[in-house]
């Protein structure tokens, strides 16, 4: 089996792992891991800007810790969906008006776009994983968006926080899933247990 079907098989597989979760289970365990997000944040945030997602499906649901983030002053920022597989950014505050995204299952806010020349002024991305491991490589939902969006990051002189947050059985050891040369590392990872930083 090729690198991009064992992906693939072991997505299934997660995906099915999280559908067990019940909702109340996933909930728990977000409040637990976005407060020690926060807790880094309030620290380490000095532009009090972040991107961060609006999950849908049994990803851990980030509702309540985008509400949470803009009530302490936060500027959150969440990707949109723009052809060829790349990401641009809009603001979102609670009560945004929303517009299905045309290629998944989200809502994206209606508003300005801003491109990658944001990322000076934003302190952390937080990055959707399905599983990261203990090198910090990650495992997403495989359209690329956000390899091809770090990977634009990499001429920067400074570049944001990039941040996972996962269901404590998604933190695994390497080797759980194909890493390839275009999969790029997470600086951390948020469960309910806490922050795991990786690097030399
Ligand atoms: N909550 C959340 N938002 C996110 C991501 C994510 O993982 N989670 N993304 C992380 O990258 C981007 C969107 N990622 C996507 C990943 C896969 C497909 C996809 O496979 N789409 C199907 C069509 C599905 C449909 O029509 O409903 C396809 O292209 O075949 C689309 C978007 C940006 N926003
Ligand atoms: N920097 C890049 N430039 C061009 N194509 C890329 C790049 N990174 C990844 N891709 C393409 O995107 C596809 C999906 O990549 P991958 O399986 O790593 O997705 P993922 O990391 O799970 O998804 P995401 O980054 O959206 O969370 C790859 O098969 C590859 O062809």
């Amino acid at each position: 089996m090729d690198e991009i079907a064992a992906k693939d098989a072991i997505r299934s597989g997660l995906r099915a792992a999280r559908r067990e979760l019940e909702p109340a289970a996933r909930q728990a365990q977000m409040d637990a891991a976005g407060a020690h997000l926060i807790d880094w944040l309030d620290k380490n945030a000095v532009h009090r800007t972040v991107t961060a997602f609006l999950s849908y499906g049994a990803e851990p649901p980030t509702g309540k810790l985008l509400t949470a983030l803009h009530a302490r002053g936060y500027r959150v920022l969440v990707p949109i969906c723009e052809p060829e597989r790349r990401l641009s950014w809009a603001a979102w505050y609670p009560g945004i008006d929303m517009a299905r995204c045309a290629v998944a299952p989200i809502d994206e806010p209606v508003g300005p776009r801003f491109d990658a020349s944001v990322m000076p002024l934003v302190d952390a991305v937080l990055v959707p994983a399905q599983a990261v491991d203990s090198n910090g490589d990650r495992l997403g939902q495989g359209g690329g968006y956000y390899d091809r969006f770090i990977a634009s990051l990499d001429a920067a002189a400074s570049r944001p926080a990039l941040l996972a947050v996962v269901y404590e059985h998604e933190l695994v050891e390497p080797g759980s899933f194909p890493v390839q040369e275009f999969d790029r590392r997470v600086d951390a990872v948020f469960t309910a247990a806490g922050r795991r930083t990786f690097g030399v």
